[in-house]
C-alpha cells in the first residue's frame, strides 16, 4: 500500500481519508497576513540554546531530510550516580517567545519546490517562498517527544524562510552530507552541527496555534515563523532538488515540492513578536 507523499495519488489532498485531521479546527500551515497580526508586547524574545555536541545524524525519510538531536533521556546523557550533581544541559533548548517551559529540539529539516516560485508551506500575504526550514522541539514537560506530540502545548516549530540569493556558506554543510542520503531510508553521521547558525539576525516572529504539516497532523504545535528569511543560492536550492522521494531499486522520484498549502485559520489569532 502506498503512503502518503506529496503525488497526485496521495499529495495533501488525498490525506484526509488517512488522517481525518487534515479538516480540523487548527491544522498548519497558514498564509500569514502581516497587517492582520495583532502586536503583542507581552511576547517575550525567543531565547535558543543549542549545544552543538548533541547532533546524531542525517537522514533521508522519504518526505524531507532531517537533522536529529540527541532528545531522549538515554543513559549516555544522564549520569546515574546517587551523588548530587549539577545538571548539566546535553539538550538544546527553546524558551522564551510564546511559550513557557523548557521545549527541546528533536529535529530540522526543510520543504521546497520544483522550482523558485512555490516551495515553503507558509505564505506572507499570499506570496511563496523557494523553501522553509522548521525546527521541532517538544515541551519536556512531558516524558518523551510521542507523549508530547499528543498535547495541545506538546510541540512548537520555530519555521526560518529562505529566499534566493547569495550563496548561504552557513548551509554547506548539510548540502555536503546529501549526496550520501540521497535515497528515501539512508542516514549517516552528522556532527557538531550548530543550527543556530541557520537563523537570521533577527527573531522577530509571528506565532499561532497549528498542526504538523504532515500526517499524522497532530494538532499540538505552537508556531514561531521568523520574520526574516535567510538566503539560499539557485546551485544550492538545485543540491536540495536532487535528493530522491524513492528508495533504492525503485524507478528514482526527484524529491521537490514537499510542500502542504495554507489551510483555512478558522478563526485564529495570528500575534506578532514586533510592531
Ligand atoms: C514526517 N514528518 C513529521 C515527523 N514527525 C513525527 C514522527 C512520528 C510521530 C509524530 O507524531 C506522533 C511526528 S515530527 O514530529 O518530527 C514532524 S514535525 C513536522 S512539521 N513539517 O510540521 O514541522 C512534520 C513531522
Ligand atoms: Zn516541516
Amino acid at each position: 500500500s502506498h503512503g502518503w507523499g506529496y503525488e497526485p495519488t496521495n499529495g495533501p489532498d488525498t490525506w484526509a481519508a488517512d488522517f481525518p485531521l487534515a479538516n480540523g479546527p487548527r491544522q498548519s500551515p497558514i498564509n500569514i497576513i502581516p497587517k492582520e497580526a495583532h502586536y503583542d508586547p507581552s511576547l517575550k524574545a525567543l531565547k535558543i540554546r543549542y549545544d552543538p555536541s548533541n547532533t546524531k545524524g542525517i537522514l533521508n525519510n522519504g518526505h524531507s531530510f532531517q537533522v536529529d538531536f540527541v532528545d531522549d533521556t538515554d543513559s549516555s546523557s544522564q549520569q546515574t550516580s546517587t551523588v548530587p550533581h549539577p545538571v548539566i544541559l546535553y539538550y538544546t533548548t527553546l524558551t522564551g517567545g510564546p511559550i513557557s517551559g523548557v521545549y527541546r529540539l528533536k529535529q530540522f529539516h526543510f520543504h521546497w519546490g520544483g522550482s523558485d516560485n512555490r516551495g515553503s508551506e507558509h505564505t506572507l500575504n499570499g506570496i511563496k517562498f523557494p523553501c522553509e526550514l522548521h525546527l521541532v522541539h517538544w515541551n519536556t514537560k512531558y516524558p518523551s517527544f510521542g507523549e508530547a506530540a499528543e498535547k495541545p502545548d506538546g510541540l512548537a516549530v520555530v519555521g526560518v524562510f529562505l529566499k534566493i540569493g547569495a550563496a548561504n556558506p552557513r548551509l554547506q554543510k548539510v548540502l555536503d552530507a546529501l549526496d550520501a542520503i540521497k535515497t528515501k531510508g539512508k542516514q549517516t553521521t552528522f556532527a557538531n552541527f550548530d543550527p543556530k547558525t541557520l537563523l537570521p539576525g533577527s527573531l522577530d516572529y509571528w506565532t499561532y496555534e497549528g498542526s504538523l504539516t504532515t500526517p499524522p497532523l497532530l494538532e499540538s504545535v505552537t508556531w514561531i515563523v521568523l520574520k526574516e528569511p535567510i538566503s539560499i543560492s539557485p546551485a544550492q536550492m538545485a543540491k536540495f532538488r536532487s535528493l530522491l522521494f524513492t528508495g533504492d531499486g525503485e524507478a528514482p522520484c526527484y524529491m521537490v515540492d514537499n510542500y502542504r498549502p495554507p489551510q483555512p485559520l478558522k478563526g485564529r489569532l495570528v500575534r506578532a513578536s514586533f510592531k
